[in-house]
């Protein structure tokens, strides 16, 4: 069968599905045919070089798994994808026919890996997408982007899988949502993939995670299937069958960014000249206690008294965060804000007790 034709620009949501690892021919095959039956998916995946945090782990088939999927590819039509780590992997999968290929979270950290792969690219039309390193590092993760530019790769997008972070959390990888936004404001052309199975680690938790990721007007998402999903020789607590996988797909509600209707444009540009009002008005009130903090600063420089007082810092966030409730404001938004005000009120001080005379 002719392979169906992809673009990452092309079809919007585009979504990559299939096992977390090729494990064998006949669990690759099945779970590839049973995703296409269900033709809610656009690219084919699985991972045949597989790094794990620990030894011991079952680490990748290797190249038998790519003829497997380039028979899935062969058979269902669908375009196929993996992950490479090293110009090694690229060189098997370009052999093999991939047609997409991704860079691992793991790898992303090591500009010198990421630079092998571009070489080892140079002059091929083939799309790759590029996971955020695991370390929530905006400049690592756009270098590996331009890497990959700079030698002429012109089809690059990113996969937001989340970051590692210390000790227990309900997700797997912490998604840090702004880290995020801030690099689709960076890269406003390149696409950005979600990647909710890496995020969650736990099937339970795909949905509302790939719901967010709609929301964010991302432009896919990629998530794992396997035919047996609680035998799988790898991250078996987030995979589902392609079934489940393709409800799940199905259930996102993938709102529009604009809409053409003049009621709709009204209220909402009544809405949002009352938010510019309130801006306005509530950036007038910060200079003011800006204005305040500086006029402690003089007479704490005058009589010797130094800037930060925990103390009355503390009552100053008791009696704020008191109020959190019927504001409706979360605790979690306040207290970022109220730390950045404090922050500025002491760099104001900071100016006028050490000015140089
Ligand atoms: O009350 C003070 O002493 C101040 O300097 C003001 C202020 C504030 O901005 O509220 C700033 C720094 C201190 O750590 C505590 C409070």
């Amino acid at each position: 069968m002719e392979t169906r034709k992809f673009d990452l620009k092309g079809k919007r949501p585009l979504i990559i599905s299939g096992p977390c690892s090729a494990e064998t021919e006949e669990q690759t095959l099945e779970t590839c045919r049973r995703l296409a039956a269900t033709g809610a998916v656009d690219v084919l995946r699985a991972g045949i070089w597989k790094p794990r945090t620990k030894p011991g782990s079952f680490e990748g088939v290797g190249l038998p798994g790519l003829s497997w999927m380039a028979e899935a590819k062969k058979e269902t039509g669908l375009p196929i994808a993996t992950e490479v780590a090293n110009a090694k992997h690229v060189e098997g999968a370009l052999e093999f026919g991939v047609d997409l290929l991704w860079i691992g979270a793991r790898t992303t950290v090591n500009p010198f890996s990421v630079q092998d792969i571009a070489d080892a690219l140079r002059g091929v039309d083939v799309p790759v997408l590029v996971k955020n390193p695991m370390n929530p590092d905006l400049d690592l993760w756009m270098g590996a982007v331009q890497r990959l530019q700079k030698v002429g790769i012109e089809k690059v997008g990113l996969i937001h899988r989340g970051f590692s972070s210390f000790g227990l959390s309900k997700y797997r990888n912490n998604p840090m949502w702004p880290l995020a936004i801030e690099m689709k404001m960076r890269m406003p052309d390149v696409p950005m993939i979600g990647d909710p199975s890496h995020i969650t680690g736990k099937r339970e938790l795909l949905k509302e995670v790939a719901q967010e990721c709609a929301d964010l007007n991302y432009d896919g998402l990629i998530m794992e299937s396997h035919i047996c999903p609680d035998k799988a020789w790898s991250d078996a607590a987030q995979q589902v069958v392609p079934e489940e996988l393709a409800e799940l797909v199905r259930s996102i509600v993938w709102r529009k960014p604009q809409v053409d209707k003049p009621e709709f444009q009204m209220s909402l540009d009544e809405l949002r000249s009352q938010i510019d009002q309130y801006d306005a008005e509530l950036f007038t009130l910060l200079s003011k206690r800006m204005d305040v903090a500086e006029k402690i600063g003089e007479i704490k420089r005058d009589n010797e008294v130094m800037i930060l007082q925990s103390s009355r810092w503390e009552d100053v966030v008791k009696r704020v965060m008191a109020n959190a409730e019927d504001l409706k404001l979360s605790r979690e938004f306040m207290s970022i804000l109220l730390n950045s005000i404090h922050m500025e009120s002491i760099s104001r001080q900071n100016k006028v007790m050490n000015a140089k005379k």
